[in-house]
């Protein structure tokens, strides 16, 4: 459903929509498949580290936790115990410098701008909640946490699931048509459409990403803010 009143809440999806597809795939996921069972072995104490190996146990009984993981890898599978243990090794690298997050110049900026007019920001990713704050915490303009109120992650359902937008709304309390969704992913703005949510696909030319044909298209968040009415950094 469309409507002429400006978005109250604006949920972003990071990869390809706030971080370049670039930075995830070939920065983000090598990181985390070179020093994953380092990690692991590390840190086998560690909550995180027993529910996922509990979690691995359930879906994939009798097979090697490290050997399912590599083929999620492979698959870029988007579930809850590879991202879980994707943020505890990122988490490592973000602390040593060795990871800095690289975001697209047009995202600081404009999130700054709606952030001060007073519309509320938020993260749907499938990258799990600590990695969310991760990312926003240690990018290349310091750390941008404090412009989100909300993280959602894979425990409110996937991201192609139009449950997991009603979900999401109903646990913070919106109307489903005050949420702008944005998503460089059409499988995803489909199923937020479909729950209420209004919708713009981000286009990032160094992405590749393809335009859709059935939401509306930006080729950046100023873009966006255009076509939904939300304030444009550097205008009054
Ligand atoms: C938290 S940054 C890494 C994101 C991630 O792990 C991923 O799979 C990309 O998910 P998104 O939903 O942001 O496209
Ligand atoms: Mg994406």
């Amino acid at each position: 459903m469309s409507s002429a009143a400006t978005p109250r809440v604006v949920l972003l999806d990071i990869e390809g929509t706030t971080a370049p597809v670039s930075f995830v795939h070939k920065v983000l996921f090598p990181y985390a498949r070179t020093h994953l069972a380092r990690v692991m072995a590390e840190h086998s104490a560690d909550p995180v580290v027993q529910q996922a190996v509990a979690d691995i146990a359930k879906v994939a009984p009798g097979v090697p936790p490290l050997e399912q993981l590599e083929r999620w890898m492979d698959e870029d599978a988007k579930v809850a115990p590879l991202k879980a243990l994707q943020g505890l090794v990122w988490a490592e690298g973000y602390k040593r410098g060795a990871l800095v997050a690289r975001l697209y110049p047009d995202v600081v900026p404009e999130l700054e701008c709606w952030y001060r007019a007073g519309i509320e920001l938020a993260v749907y990713s499938s990258g799990s909640e600590p990695a969310q704050k991760l990312i926003y915490g240690h990018t290349e303009q310091g750390d941008v946490t404090p412009l989100f109120s909300r993280f959602f992650d894979l425990r409110v359902g996937g991201k192609k699931e139009a449950a997991s937008y009603s979900a999401l709304v109903q646990e913070a309390g919106w109307q489903p048509h005050d949420v702008l969704f944005l998503s460089d992913v059409t499988a995803e703005l489909d199923a937020a459409a479909q729950a209420g949510l209004r919708v713009c696909q981000i286009v990032r030319p160094e992405d590749g990403t393809v335009a859709g044909t059935e939401h509306a298209v930006a080729g950046n968040l100023i873009e966006a803010a255009h076509i939904f009415g939300l304030p444009v950094v550097g205008q009054a």
